[in-house]
């Protein structure tokens, strides 16, 4: 069995790790941690563990993790997560982050949109960990950055155009709308109930920070570089991200010749869905699951393409791509812990 710790097991994503590892027939989960609950069971800390996972939150000890431990999920908030990430790497372990603290290649942009990078030596080697684009990269890896939540969102729904140079990439809008567990679980006045219930907000504009990572991954997939105007909005819901994506196209295109496209390129990805002509996709059908549904529309009124993605920002923007990553990089079948039916209604 490959032994696991959750770095950051009392926060949104942690809980959603646990939840899906304790169903990973190949794993066992070593060591849990928080700093606010320390010495308590995580199943206190979240009822809904109860009878599933009963460890204690311990501090984060790199040695004593480590001395536990094969891989550590590090969900931890950036900056946090390269404080801790080249102490587990020395101790041997192997780290799929769920931060930003390692997506972006270049030091200088990570440093223009984040802070300093306390350990730029280990961006070059840190793997992005988009199984479905850069599947090939991954194997053997010993750092994993997993992607961003809307970064992943868009990144499925417009690789097979960008790739395919079928639009004009300076006409690129990306219009994004997120549950409210993406803003993670600490106390702030901007994801309380009545902040965020019966209100629908635009919030970053031309400012967010997943931008960079955005015209990371669409500059590689295109070949060229791209910049994009990316609105992200806050949705009152719990979970899900719905990302909608505007591009002139190079020549005329049918949905349906766009659909049979997207169908291609993904006929062997288990976890991306693409919609069937006619239907585009809700957040209510991937909820829980490690799915991305992408459906489009070729307007042929106006010579755009409108791209829909949704995917559940805990799973498949966050726990289950972690867990698609740790997969691959240790030799396990992809899907393995994975397999569930989306919670519909
Ligand atoms: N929520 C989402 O949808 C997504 C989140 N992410 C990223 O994943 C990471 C975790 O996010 P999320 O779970 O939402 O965040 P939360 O705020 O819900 O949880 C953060 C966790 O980190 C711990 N923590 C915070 N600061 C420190 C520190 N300095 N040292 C040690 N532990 C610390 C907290 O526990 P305690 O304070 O008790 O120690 C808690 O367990 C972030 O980098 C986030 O940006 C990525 C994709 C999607
Ligand atoms: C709704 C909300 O607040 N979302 C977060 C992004 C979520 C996230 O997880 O960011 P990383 O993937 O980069 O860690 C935000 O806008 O900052």
């Amino acid at each position: 069995m490959l032994r696991v710790a959750v770095v950051g097991a009392s926060g949104y994503t942690g809980v959603e790790l646990i939840r899906l590892l304790v169903g990973h027939p190949e794993i066992e989960i070593s060591s849990v941690t928080s700093r606010q609950h320390e010495g308590l069971l995580i199943s206190q800390v979240f009822p809904s563990l109860a009878g599933f996972c009963d460890l204690i939150c311990e501090p984060v000890d790199i040695a004593a993790i480590a001395a536990k431990s094969d891989l550590v999920f590090t969900a931890l908030p950036h900056k946090s997560a390269m404080e801790v990430i080249p102490g587990f790497l020395e101790a041997g372990c192997k780290v799929v982050d769920l931060s930003a603290d390692y997506r972006l290649k270049d030091q200088a942009v990570y440093e223009q949109w984040y802070q300093e990078h306390s350990s730029p030596e280990l961006l070059a080697e840190a793997v992005y960990g988009l199984p479905e684009l850069f599947r090939s990269e991954l194997a053997g890896a010993r750092l994993v950055a997993n992607p961003g939540c809307y970064p992943t969102s868009v990144a499925l729904g417009l690789a097979p155009l960008l790739k395919n140079d079928l639009i004009d990439p300076a006409t690129l809008i990306i219009d994004s709308k997120s549950g409210t567990s993406g803003a993670g679980r600490s106390a702030k006045q901007g994801s309380l109930y009545c902040e965020v219930n019966e209100g629908f907000k635009a919030y970053g504009v031309a400012a967010h920070r997943h931008t960079p990572e955005i015209e990371q991954t669409l500059s590689t997939l295109a070949g060229c570089d791209v910049a994009v105007n990316f609105t992200p909005h806050l949705l009152p819901i719990n979970r899900g991200i719905l990302s909608t994506m505007y591009a002139t196209l190079r020549k005329d295109q049918t949905s349906e010749d766009l659909i049979n496209l997207y169908r291609q390129t993904y006929a062997d990805e288990h976890f991306v869905r693409v919609t069937p002509g006619g239907e585009l996709p809700n957040v209510a059908y991937v909820r829980g699951t490690n799915f991305c549904d992408v459906g489009l529309v070729s307007d042929q009124r106006t010579g755009r393409v409108v791209v829909v993605s949704a995917i559940d920002n805990l799973v498949k923007g966050a726990a289950g791509q972690a867990i698609q990553n740790m997969n691959l990089i240790c030799g396990f079948t992809e899907q393995l812990g994975l397999g569930i039916v989306p919670l519909f209604p």
